[in-house]
């Protein structure tokens, strides 16, 4: 059975569920208890990376930099990791997470755009952190596909790459079609990163690690963008049942859930609502979730013909413009745009 390396996102994705308003004191008492429980990777930050806080995407409560620090001053096994997608993130902001101590740097962008990483894969490892190319909406692309920008993170030093289905649109056999088709293309280790829109957050992780994934993404709770990650004290509890390898321990998990929704309290749980649902139905960008709500409302269309009308759109991360555009025309009974 394999042996798994957890990586528990709930203080970088989850702080999209917190509208990036998580604090130095939230993150260290969350991170000293994945620490505690054995946890191997805990990533932290704004819910979009570094260099995420802006008005377009949401004004972090903290910087990166006192996020990063907080996390790192506490834990004595785990490593910290940072997400950035380039763009977002800078050069200088890589270097500042390596300063405060983080490890591991995951290098994120569009399934089929992994030339985007390049520079920043080398600049991280040049700083001698361990690096990841993270491939957003890997629902999105076909397993050749994923296969082929698989193999451009690999020869630009990944040490794995992380297959993100952002959006909680694939079933467990398009999950194993697609690790199986990267695995059969690269020699480095395969993440796997699971948004739960359509409640298979958990049975994508047990196909992807069937096929051989050994890094797998869960956050307490399931916090996280849109519906919601693969709930971290669940994943860990199911990996165990069905026989591999995670280091973290069950009550230990269970405890920092605890210590973090004491931490985030009163802030509901995620739940899988109306709108998530048809997120995932029509493999739409989570990130969305609240632009969503926010031009439905403002321009008085129904939130599920706006999702459904992204679908067929195909919109990537980071066009908050065409969930305006559309929901003006549905508003206005004008048919989608071309
Ligand atoms: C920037 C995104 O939140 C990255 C991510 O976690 C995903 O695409 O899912
Ligand atoms: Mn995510």
């Amino acid at each position: 059975m394999a042996k798994i390396t957890f990586v528990d996102v709930t203080l970088r994705d989850g702080n999209h569920t917190y509208r990036h308003q998580f604090t130095p004191e939230i993150v260290a008492a969350t991170a000293a208890a994945l620490d505690r429980a054995g946890v191997d990777i805990i990533e932290v930050g704004h819910g979009d990376g570094l260099g995420g806080s802006s008005l377009h995407v949401g004004r972090a409560a903290a910087s990166d930099e006192e996020l990063l620090r907080a996390a790192c001053r506490v834990v004595k096994r785990a490593r910290i990791a940072i997400l950035l997608v380039p763009g977002f993130g800078l050069f200088n902001d890589l270097e500042m997470a390596a300063d405060a101590g983080v490890k591991v740097a995951r290098v994120a962008t569009h399934c089929t755009e992994a030339d985007i990483t390049e520079q920043h894969l080398r600049r991280a490892k040049d700083l001698g952190m361990f690096t990841v190319g993270y491939l957003i909406s890997a629902g999105m692309a076909s397993p050749e596909q994923l296969a082929e920008e698989a193999r451009k993170l690999e020869s630009y030093g990944a040490d794995y790459v992380n297959l993100a289905e952002s959006q909680g649109h694939l079933v467990p056999t398009e999950v194993a079609a697609r690790v199986r088709a990267v695995r059969g293309a690269v020699k480095i280790p395969i993440g796997f990163h699971p948004h739960n829109n359509l409640g298979l957050a958990i049975g994508n992780i047990l196909a992807a690690v069937e096929e051989g994934a050994s890094f797998i993404d869960g956050s307490l709770k399931g916090f996280g963008g849109g519906a919601g990650n693969a709930q971290t004290e669940v994943a860990i509890t199911a990996l165990k049942r069905a026989g591999h390898e995670v280091g973290a321990d069950i009550f230990g998990i269970m405890d920092a859930a605890d210590v973090f929704s004491k931490q985030v309290a009163p802030q509901p749980m995620p739940v899988i609502d109306n709108d998530s649902i048809l997120m995932g139905y029509a493999n739409v960008y989570g990130g969305y979730i609240h632009p969503v709500k926010h031009a439905a409302e403002r321009y008085g269309c129904d939130p599920r013909k706006l999702v459904l009308r992204l679908g067929e759109r195909k919109v990537v991360a980071a066009q908050e413009d065409v969930v305006i555009e559309e929901a003006q025309r549905l508003a206005h009974g004008i048919r989608k745009a071309a």
